[in-house]
């Protein structure tokens, strides 16, 4: 037989074996993420604030996955790292009644996301590392205002959670939020907001505070994004539900500020 028509004889189980490798490959890359990650919620229990460095054994977002300049906050020991069981365990989340992703710490998520917060509970004050994905553009490469605005309502809900013994405690009730610059798709920055001041009186005989917040979106070289100014209310009761989930409080150990939700 003339060596061309033998051929594709010999290359068809080559290609056959390639193809088989390069479908393992992209699999391979495409679980990536989802194997690195380490077992729940044992491990997130466990570990200490500046164990939650690499991502073989920490959170979905760790210090090794942070920009340079960000990542020093991962290490700075007057800040507490936060995490919430609804943040990074998935199957607990729908489990504990949840319905959906959240808007702001979905792991999975391409929009804006807030994937570290840290808490200074001295100086009241609140660090976010945020994200901004595809699924927040509006102009071409550009971020749609209302990202940046969805990141300081939550800003100004957690700074009030984090600041308070009992869970859902308070509610936002005003998000007064400045654009100044646009943020681009792919962007990295730090959100730092802070507890200005609380205000309480009484009122159908019970106390109520009403909690000042500002907060600023900031760039590397300091270049301010968007500013904050909101206003949380406390008490408010927001869930309906009465579960143990409703009943968290936090454990605050090792640097980690962690929801009781660990534990059920
Ligand atoms: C421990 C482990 C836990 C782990 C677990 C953590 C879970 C951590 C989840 C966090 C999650 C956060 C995520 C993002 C933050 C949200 O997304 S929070 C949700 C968004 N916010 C809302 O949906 C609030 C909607 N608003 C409301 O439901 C009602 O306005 C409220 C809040 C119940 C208040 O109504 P109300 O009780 O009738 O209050 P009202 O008497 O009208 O007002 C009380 C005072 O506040 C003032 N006020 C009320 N609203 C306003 C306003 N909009 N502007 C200015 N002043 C106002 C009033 O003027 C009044 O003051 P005074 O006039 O007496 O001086």
């Amino acid at each position: 037989m003339h060596p061309c028509v033998r051929l594709p004889l010999v290359a068809s189980p080559v290609a056959f074996a390639t193809g088989i490798a390069l479908g393992s490959f992209v699999t391979l890359l495409l679980t990536h993420k989802r194997l690195r990650r380490p077992p729940y919620p044992a491990s997130l229990l466990r570990l200490r604030k500046a164990e939650l460095t690499g991502s073989a054994r920490g959170a979905y977002f760790n210090a090794e996955d942070a920009p340079e300049w960000l990542r020093g906050l991962f290490f700075d020991p007057a800040l507490q790292r936060v995490l919430l069981r609804e943040w990074e365990d998935a199957a607990w989340r729908r489990r504990a009644g949840w319905l959906g992703t959240d808007l702001i710490h979905n792991p999975e998520g391409n929009g804006v996301q807030v994937v570290a917060y840290f808490w200074d509970a001295a100086a009241l004050t609140l660090t976010g590392v945020v994200k901004f994905g595809p699924a927040a553009e509006s102009h071409r490469g550009l971020c749609h205002g209302g990202a940046m605005t969805s990141l300081m309502d939550d800003l100004c809900g957690h700074i009030c959670f984090f600041s308070s013994g009992t869970p859902w405690c308070g509610a936002t009730v005003q998000v007064n939020c400045k654009l100044m610059k646009p943020v681009r798709v792919g962007d990295v920055h730090k959100l730092v907001g802070r507890i200005d001041r609380q205000e309480t009186k009484e009122k159908g005989g019970k106390p109520l505070t009403k909690v000042f917040i500002s907060a600023e979106l900031v760039g590397e070289r300091g270049e301010v994004f968007a500013s904050l100014e909101g206003l949380s209310i406390v008490p408010v009761v927001m869930s309906t539900i009465d579960d143990a989930v409703s009943k968290r409080s936090w454990i605050s150990s090792d640097g980690v500020l962690r929801d009781s939700g660990w534990l059920l």
